[in-house]
Protein backbone atom coordinates (compact mmCIF):
# COMPACT_ATOMS: atom_id res chain seq x y z
CA UNK A 1 0.00 0.00 0.00
CA UNK A 2 0.95 3.36 -1.04
CA UNK A 3 1.88 5.06 2.42
CA UNK A 4 1.43 9.04 2.49
CA UNK A 5 3.47 11.28 4.98
CA UNK A 6 2.23 14.27 7.25
CA UNK A 7 3.90 16.90 4.96
CA UNK A 8 2.27 14.93 1.76
CA UNK A 9 -1.12 14.84 3.87
CA UNK A 10 -1.37 18.68 4.65
CA UNK A 11 -0.66 19.51 1.10
CA UNK A 12 -3.37 17.51 -0.04
CA UNK A 13 -6.01 18.77 2.49
CA UNK A 14 -4.45 22.32 1.17
CA UNK A 15 -5.58 22.25 -2.26
CA UNK A 16 -8.82 20.46 -1.70
CA UNK A 17 -9.78 23.13 0.32
CA UNK A 18 -8.70 26.07 -1.73
CA UNK A 19 -9.98 24.20 -4.99
CA UNK A 20 -13.73 23.75 -2.84
CA UNK A 21 -13.20 19.88 -4.21
CA UNK A 22 -16.51 18.54 -4.23
CA UNK A 23 -17.55 14.96 -2.30
CA UNK A 24 -14.23 16.26 0.49
CA UNK A 25 -14.87 14.94 3.55
CA UNK A 26 -12.16 17.54 4.91
CA UNK A 27 -13.78 20.79 2.74
CA UNK A 28 -17.45 19.53 4.24
CA UNK A 29 -15.53 20.23 7.77
CA UNK A 30 -13.65 22.89 7.07
CA UNK A 31 -17.11 24.79 6.05
CA UNK A 32 -18.69 23.55 9.16
CA UNK A 33 -16.42 25.66 10.98
CA UNK A 34 -13.74 25.32 13.95
CA UNK A 35 -16.46 24.51 16.36
CA UNK A 36 -17.46 21.06 14.47
CA UNK A 37 -13.67 20.04 13.87
CA UNK A 38 -12.83 21.19 17.57
CA UNK A 39 -15.40 18.87 18.77
CA UNK A 40 -14.12 15.98 15.91
CA UNK A 41 -10.98 16.47 17.36
CA UNK A 42 -11.91 15.85 20.95
CA UNK A 43 -13.80 12.63 20.20
CA UNK A 44 -11.03 11.12 18.21
CA UNK A 45 -8.41 12.01 21.13
CA UNK A 46 -10.41 9.95 23.38
CA UNK A 47 -10.73 7.49 20.78
CA UNK A 48 -6.63 7.36 20.65
CA UNK A 49 -6.67 7.23 24.72
CA UNK A 50 -9.06 4.32 24.85
CA UNK A 51 -6.94 2.62 21.67
CA UNK A 52 -4.06 2.79 23.09
CA UNK A 53 -5.00 1.31 26.54
CA UNK A 54 -7.50 -1.45 25.26
CA UNK A 55 -6.80 -2.01 21.67
CA UNK A 56 -4.41 -3.70 19.76
CA UNK A 57 -1.34 -1.55 18.26
CA UNK A 58 -3.04 -1.44 14.55
CA UNK A 59 -6.84 -0.27 16.08
CA UNK A 60 -4.65 2.26 18.34
CA UNK A 61 -2.66 3.43 15.05
CA UNK A 62 -5.73 3.82 12.91
CA UNK A 63 -7.24 6.34 15.89
CA UNK A 64 -4.00 7.97 15.51
CA UNK A 65 -4.22 8.85 12.10
CA UNK A 66 -7.80 9.92 12.15
CA UNK A 67 -7.04 12.24 15.15
CA UNK A 68 -3.57 13.35 12.96
CA UNK A 69 -5.83 14.20 10.45
CA UNK A 70 -8.66 16.33 12.28
CA UNK A 71 -5.59 18.20 13.52
CA UNK A 72 -4.30 18.93 10.18
CA UNK A 73 -8.11 20.02 9.37
CA UNK A 74 -8.03 22.02 11.98
CA UNK A 75 -4.92 23.76 10.90
CA UNK A 76 -6.31 24.29 7.26
CA UNK A 77 -9.50 26.00 8.46
CA UNK A 78 -7.22 28.27 10.67
CA UNK A 79 -4.93 29.05 7.97
CA UNK A 80 -2.05 27.52 10.60
CA UNK A 81 0.88 26.18 8.51
CA UNK A 82 3.05 23.27 9.24
CA UNK A 83 6.07 25.15 10.06
CA UNK A 84 3.60 27.80 12.59
CA UNK A 85 3.38 24.70 14.30
CA UNK A 86 6.88 23.06 13.85
CA UNK A 87 8.65 26.50 14.93
CA UNK A 88 7.08 25.39 18.85
CA UNK A 89 8.24 21.98 18.44
N1 LIG B 1 -6.74 10.63 6.70
C1 LIG B 1 -7.92 10.87 6.48
C2 LIG B 1 -8.96 10.59 7.44
N2 LIG B 1 -8.90 10.04 8.67
C3 LIG B 1 -10.17 10.02 9.10
N3 LIG B 1 -11.01 10.51 8.16
C4 LIG B 1 -12.44 10.65 8.23
O1 LIG B 1 -12.82 10.69 9.58
C5 LIG B 1 -13.76 9.66 9.85
C6 LIG B 1 -13.42 9.09 11.19
O2 LIG B 1 -14.27 9.63 12.05
P1 LIG B 1 -15.34 8.69 12.73
O3 LIG B 1 -14.75 7.36 13.05
O4 LIG B 1 -15.89 9.49 13.85
O5 LIG B 1 -16.35 8.47 11.53
P2 LIG B 1 -17.82 9.00 11.43
O6 LIG B 1 -18.57 8.53 12.63
O7 LIG B 1 -18.30 8.60 10.08
O8 LIG B 1 -17.64 10.58 11.51
P3 LIG B 1 -18.80 11.63 11.41
O9 LIG B 1 -18.92 11.95 9.92
O10 LIG B 1 -20.04 11.03 12.00
O11 LIG B 1 -18.28 12.83 12.16
C7 LIG B 1 -13.57 8.63 8.76
O12 LIG B 1 -14.76 7.97 8.45
C8 LIG B 1 -13.11 9.47 7.58
O13 LIG B 1 -14.27 9.94 6.88
C9 LIG B 1 -10.29 10.89 7.12
N4 LIG B 1 -10.65 11.45 5.94
C10 LIG B 1 -9.68 11.71 5.06
N5 LIG B 1 -8.35 11.42 5.29
C11 LIG B 1 -7.32 11.75 4.28
O14 LIG B 1 -7.63 13.02 3.74
C12 LIG B 1 -7.58 12.96 2.33
C13 LIG B 1 -8.64 13.88 1.77
O15 LIG B 1 -9.92 13.37 2.07
P4 LIG B 1 -11.21 14.09 1.44
O16 LIG B 1 -11.18 15.50 1.87
O17 LIG B 1 -12.38 13.34 1.96
O18 LIG B 1 -11.09 13.97 -0.05
C14 LIG B 1 -7.80 11.48 1.96
O19 LIG B 1 -7.09 11.16 0.82
C15 LIG B 1 -7.24 10.75 3.15
O20 LIG B 1 -5.88 10.50 2.92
Amino acid sequence: METKTFEQLFAELQQKVADGQPGSRTVELVQAGVHAIGKKIVEEAAEVWMAAEYETDEQAAEEISQLLYHLQVMMVARGISLEDVYRHL
